[in-house]
């Protein structure tokens, strides 16, 4: 994929003074014989600088509900309607192989057609928001795992994007770098004032990082709860309040997968 792809298309539209990211009574059907209805009517909105995090079961959508933001698919019913771009993050880092670290971060700046010096610098500034600088020259293999999410997610920045569509970042790293990353996303949404739609199978990693939660049910994905989440930050995935909040959706996700048998 590549990142002009990845950035928002035909759904992108301005909506000063509204919300950065609007569904509408959104459906998806795939095409086909036995077309599935990925999406059912959903609507859900979320606010400038606002952390949405999607929950639920395997298959209810919300990487569908991510490409339709992105303007990577459209819609069968309702509108989509995303503030500005959106730049999209997935679980495997999409990095290309043969370019150094600050290559590949400043790749969506060469797309934009900014001259090599200047964009090196600023992919070199990127780097540094993800304490990745003294590894800049670096290619992908030459990193570890956590080394290239963070490489991705420069690269995700560099895009200037004011909204990021993250689908299961972190979803492949262990608990520890998993946390380290946590910090450096929340610290850079806040400092930044992005508005993130994230996507996640982890509900404590949902709490850890959200505004809101929202619940999604499976087959076809509707909304079927929001929970906002007042736990002040700084936050840590082990603390009580998290827990307790993720119980209890956890709960209910639990509830939505039986009903559905997913
Ligand atoms: N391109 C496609 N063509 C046909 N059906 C699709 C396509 N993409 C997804 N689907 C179907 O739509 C439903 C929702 O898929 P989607 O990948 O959005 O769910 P998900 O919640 O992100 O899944 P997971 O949690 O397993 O990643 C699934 O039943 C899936 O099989």
């Amino acid at each position: 994929m590549t990142i002009a792809s990845s950035r928002a298309g035909a759904a992108t539209e301005d909506t000063k003074g509204g919300p950065a990211v609007a569904l509408r009574g959104v459906s998806k059907r795939y095409a086909g014989e036995n077309g599935v209805l990925a999406l059912d009517g959903i609507t859900l909105d979320a606010a400038p600088g606002e952390f949405v995090c999607l929950v639920g079961a395997s298959g209810c959508g919300k990487s569908t509900l991510l490409n339709l933001a992105s303007g990577l698919d459209e819609p069968t019913g309702g509108t989509v309607s995303v503030a500005g771009d959106a730049a999209f993050m997935f679980q495997d880092h999409a990095l290309f192989p043969w370019l150094s670290a600050v290559d590949n971060v400043a790749m969506p700046l060469r797309l934009k057609g900014v001259r090599k010096q200047e964009r090196l610098a600023e992919a070199r500034e990127y780097l540094s928001a993800v304490h990745l600088e003294e590894f800049a020259d670096r290619r992908p293999h030459e990193l570890s795992g956590g080394m290239r999410q963070r490489v991705a997610l420069a690269r995700t920045l560099a895009t200037q994007a004011p909204v990021l569509l993250m689908d299961e970042p972190f979803g492949a790293l262990d608990a520890m770098t998993r946390d380290l990353l946590h910090d450096e996303l929340e610290s850079i949404w806040r400092t930044r004032g992005l508005t993130v739609l994230f996507v996640t199978h982890n509900v404590r990693e949902a709490v850890r990082l959200g505004d809101r939660v929202v619940l999604l049910s499976s087959r076809p994905g509707r909304v079927v709860a929001e929970y906002p989440v007042d736990v002040p930050r700084p936050r840590r995935i082990e603390d009580p309040d998290v827990a307790a909040l993720a119980g209890e959706i956890t709960v209910a996700l639990r509830k939505e997968v039986a009903r559905h048998g997913a």
